[in-house]
């Protein structure tokens, strides 16, 4: 099965050697998106909160490349850096998903990719 890669330029660029999202089949795996605005590869300013929506923004916007949006995301990772912050991020999260809840892990981890405090990651059934 030949896989596709995915790129779009409303998402930033890879920070690493991996793709913004593969397709495989059926199947959208979308890589973690840091809260990084698009257009300046910066962290979004502000708190927890906000990192947590430009992560899901970033998110939306492979989604929305490969044609699809929060409604086919049947998984997430959400990786964060401080457990204390969990509610604050549910909370953004929640409103990106709406009705949509997909199976999901989150964990607290030691250190992000330029020490940003979330990056989450989904996969879409198309
Ligand atoms: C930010 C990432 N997804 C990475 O470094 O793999």
């Amino acid at each position: 099965m030949k896989h596709q890669v995915i790129h779009t330029d409303n998402a930033p660029k890879a920070i690493g050697p991996y793709s913004q999202a593969v397709k495989a089949g059926n199947m959208l795996f979308v890589s973690g998106q840091v809260p990084f605005v698009p257009e300046t590869m910066e962290i979004v300013e502000g708190d927890v909160k906000a990192q947590t929506a430009q992560s899901l923004k970033n998110v939306q916007a492979i989604l929305a490349e490969a044609g699809l949006d929060f409604s086919h995301v049947v998984k997430s990772t959400v990786f964060i850096k401080d457990m204390n912050e969990f509610a604050q991020i549910n909370e953004v999260y929640a409103e990106f998903f709406g009705e949509n809840k997909p199976a999901r892990a989150c964990v607290e981890v030691a250190r992000l990719p330029k020490d940003v405090k979330v990056e989450i990651e989904v996969i879409a059934v198309i």
